[in-house]
């Protein structure tokens, strides 16, 4: 059985305090076997919260990493230099760092790569567009983003990868995909790995959605086959909130 996750991605936002006063106005969280979870935040963020994290079952993520150990590429941060700090988990792809930042499924297989390799969890983003999703794309072009950025990722690591499916036309727009639109897609993904790894793997990979997901929304996704958790980006940024969707999460 799947443990729900539900991980925040505060993208670029809260100071350092601000981050450490989220931690510290943190409940009681779910136990370890209920709900995952996990903040993923902008690097400057990261030894603080490993630090206010450690006795909770939190796990801290970064939003992106270079895949080379280290090197000429000013501004970067590699997974190596993540994985010795100790973060668990790695957003990789996500589509604001697609649209702004160049990112293209071969960056995004080389990153997954790199975060496996440093033992520390991606969250492969994907999803389509406005525009694919009218022209009736969105199954075809979430596949081709599963198969590129799985490509060479051996068996063995490849259930450890969570996805997280995210129509672009959904992220902080306030207009959710349905959740059985959502499901529908999520069962494409699980689909799709089943045919690159086989149906073990499938069952083990976990699949979040993404966009919009707030407190009064996350029971109807959880109430889903295939969907496993949530990536939520405006809603993870109050304490109560992340809790509620805690709470929410459970089965
Ligand atoms: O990574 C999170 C997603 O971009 C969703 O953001 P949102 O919950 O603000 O729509």
């Amino acid at each position: 059985m799947r443990t729900p996750f539900i991980a925040g991605n505060w993208k670029m936002n809260k100071t350092i305090s601000e981050g450490e006063q989220f931690i510290d106005s943190l409940g009681d969280l779910p136990a370890e076997d209920e709900v995952e979870s996990a903040i993923c935040a902008p690097f400057i963020h990261l030894p603080s919260l490993l630090e206010k994290a450690q006795h909770l079952n939190l796990g801290i993520g970064a939003e992106n990493a270079h895949y080379e150990d280290s090197g000429a590429f000013t501004g970067e941060v590699s997974a190596a230099m993540l994985g010795d700090l100790g973060v668990d988990y790695v957003i990789i792809g996500h589509s604001e760092r697609r649209e702004h930042f160049n990112e293209t499924d071969g960056t995004v297989n080389k990153k997954t790569h790199a975060v496996l390799d440093k033992n520390m969890i991606p969250i492969v983003c994907v999803g389509e567009s406005d525009a694919e999703r009218e022209a009736g794309d969105h199954a075809s072009v979430v596949e081709s983003q599963i198969e590129k950025a799985f490509d060479g990722i051996p068996a063995e690591s490849a259930g450890k990868v969570v996805v997280a499916y995210e129509p672009i036309w959904a992220i902080g727009t306030g207009k959710s995909a349905t959740s059985e639109d959502a499901n529908e897609m999520c069962g494409v993904i699980r689909k799709k790995v089943a045919s690159l790894y086989g149906n073990e793997t499938a069952a083990a990979v976990r699949i979040q959605y993404g966009g919009s997901v707030k407190p009064a929304n996350i029971g109807e996704y959880m109430g889903q086959e295939h969907i496993d958790g949530a990536l939520v980006g405006g809603a993870s940024l109050e304490p109560e909130d992340f809790m509620a969707l805690l709470e929410g999460a459970k089965r």
